[in-house]
């Protein structure tokens, strides 16, 4: 019998998750395990990618055990991953050089800085379609290229490699210092700052606008394939030696891909650590004049790439996690639900967690949380309503901008997401956007996206309607706010927003 299960290794901020389907995209076994957070100084993010490595290995074994299944059950396996986060590691000793600096990080906001007042800065925004932030590889490459000396001594000696999280553990499952595959997906690629768009070739001299020297850089970057694509075979020193990894996205164009976004016009928002919009805008680059980036969607082997809008929102889920493990006021994050409906409003509190700043639509990396509006009144049931309205209301901010930029509004959003399972913050998101809010009813659609890639990749499906037929959708939520109370609420956010901006500047 040919093999048609197959496996998906999802590996996001705080976790990594594998989870094998079937073909109708059922879940047949899946485990997931959280990694350790590194917090070297304020605003400095790491993750260990041996760690990161090592529990993916890990988890493919356990899931496959669960599901009673081996390798020869297995027809393909798709890798999703955190986006931007950057590992280099020397392909001799196989061993990263450095923590992997994690997206969140904005040790590199003086860097961006000096590249935003150059002369070239609109170029560099033009070709490769993204803002000038410190959330992005290309800054977090020349960090560790100047304060990590081997690092240095590795490029001197060309045996330096750069890498997603995508391209780290590919190149380990194919073989690692035994030949493993330095290769990357295009979706992965254009968050690097070192990829033209439109071409979906890489830029090396692009690199010298951070210090990089494109000489030692170029033979340290990945090749870029197709998304949907063959990207080498499993070594034989791994579980599932010799099945194929046949697609890789980003994981939000997982997401997106996972709730079969395959269309222009069709958006979906994922509500997990971070919150990213992606507006899907067909085979043309689409530019922001209104904050959002232009990032490549998707691309099937031998096929154009499909372009999107996104509005990525640094701080959602993780506000959460923040309530729970600094401020103890709620001991899981399901918890948060309680306490957020100890109250019927936010009670004029409104809680901007701009905690590394503000991503889309701001760019404010001068900017830092607050929570403001506190009376007497005020509860922690106020705070924790207003941290999770703080989503919906930069959803909006990303939404609007959207609008702005294409003339068009979503007839729906596609919810999913860890935090979308929250129906109260789902029904406030109608509310303020005036867009009704659908919910998969498996929200777990980044794992998804990887195995539809893959399987469709090696063969388990042939086309994309086929896909489209296998979403199921779960629950949906109409817009009920009265629009002038839904404009009083946004302008008070409006307002709350601006405060928390310029609060890094020097005092003058
Ligand atoms: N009921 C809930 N209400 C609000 N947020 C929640 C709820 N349950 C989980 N979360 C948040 O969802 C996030 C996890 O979502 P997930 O999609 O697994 O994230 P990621 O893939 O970014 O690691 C966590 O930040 C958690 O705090
Ligand atoms: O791991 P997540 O789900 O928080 O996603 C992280 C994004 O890819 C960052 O761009």
């Amino acid at each position: 019998m040919t093999a048609s299960a197959i496996m998906s290794i999802d590996q996001g901020t705080t976790s990594s998750r594998v989870v094998i389907y079937d073909e109708r995209a059922r879940v047949l076994s899946s485990a997931q395990r959280e990694h350790r957070q590194h917090f070297p100084q304020p605003g400095w993010v790491e993750h260990d990618a041996v760690e990161i490595w090592n529990t993916v290995r890990e988890l493919m074994g356990l899931v496959t055990a669960r599901a009673g299944m081996s390798a020869e059950d297995i027809a393909c396996i798709g890798i999703t991953n955190q986006r931007e986060t950057t590992v280099l590691w020397d392909v001799e000793t196989g061993r990263p050089v450095h923590r992997a600096i994690v997206w969140q990080d904005t040790r590199t906001d003086d860097l961006l800085a000096r590249v935003r007042e150059s002369e070239d800065a609109d170029e560099l925004r033009r070709i490769t379609g993204l803002p000038l932030a410190s959330y992005f590889c290309a800054p977090k490459i020349a960090w560790i290229l100047e304060y990590s000396e081997p690092a240095r001594l590795a490029a001197e000696r060309g045996t330096l490699r750069f890498g997603t999280m995508d391209t780290w553990l590919l190149w380990n499952l194919t073989g690692g210092v035994h030949g493993g595959v330095h290769a990357t997906d295009i979706t992965n690629a254009s968050r690097t700052l070192l990829m033209d768009l439109e071409t979906g070739q890489w830029r090396p001299e692009l690199g010298a606008h951070f210090g990089l020297d494109p000489e030692q850089l170029g033979p340290m970057l990945p090749e870029i394939r197709a998304s949907v694509s063959d990207f080498g075979a499993v070594s034989a020193r791994v579980p599932l030696a010799g099945v194929r990894v046949t697609g890789i996205l980003g994981d939000q164009q997982s997401a997106a891909f996972g709730q079969a976004v395959f269309a222009p016009g069709e958006v979906k928002n994922t509500y997990g650590t971070g919150c990213f919009l992606l507006h899907n805008t067909g085979a043309e680059v689409v530019r922001s004049e209104h904050g959002l980036l232009s990032t490549v969607a998707y691309q099937l082997d031998g096929e154009a790439p499909m372009y999107a809008l996104e509005g990525s929102i640094a701080q959602a889920g993780s506000v959460v996690q923040w309530l729970r493990d600094n401020l103890g006021v709620i001991t899981t994050s399901e918890d948060v639900e309680r306490l957020a409906g100890t109250v019927t409003d936010n009670g004029g509190v409104y809680f901007v967690p701009a905690f590394s700043g503000l991503f889309a639509p701001h760019w404010r990396p001068d900017a830092r949380g607050l929570i403001i509006g506190l009376t007497g009144y005020a509860t922690a049931g106020h705070i924790a309503r207003a941290a999770l309205e703080a989503t919906a209301f930069q959803t909006r901010d990303v939404l609007a901008a959207v609008v702005e930029d294409t003339g068009l509004t979503p007839e729906v959003i596609r919810a999913d997401g860890g935090m979308s399972v929250n129906d109260e913050l789902m029904q406030f998101q109608a509310d303020v956007l005036g867009v009704p809010v659908q919910r998969p009813r498996n929200v777990e659609t980044t794992a998804l996206g990887a195995a539809y890639a893959a399987g469709l990749g090696h063969g388990v499906w042939t086309d994309l309607d086929q896909l489209r037929e296998l979403c199921v959708t779960g629950q949906r939520w109409e817009p009920a706010m009265a629009p002038e109370q839904r404009e009083a609420l946004r302008r008070r956010w409006a307002r709350a927003v601006v405060h928390a901006q310029g609060w890094l500047l020097d005092d003058a």
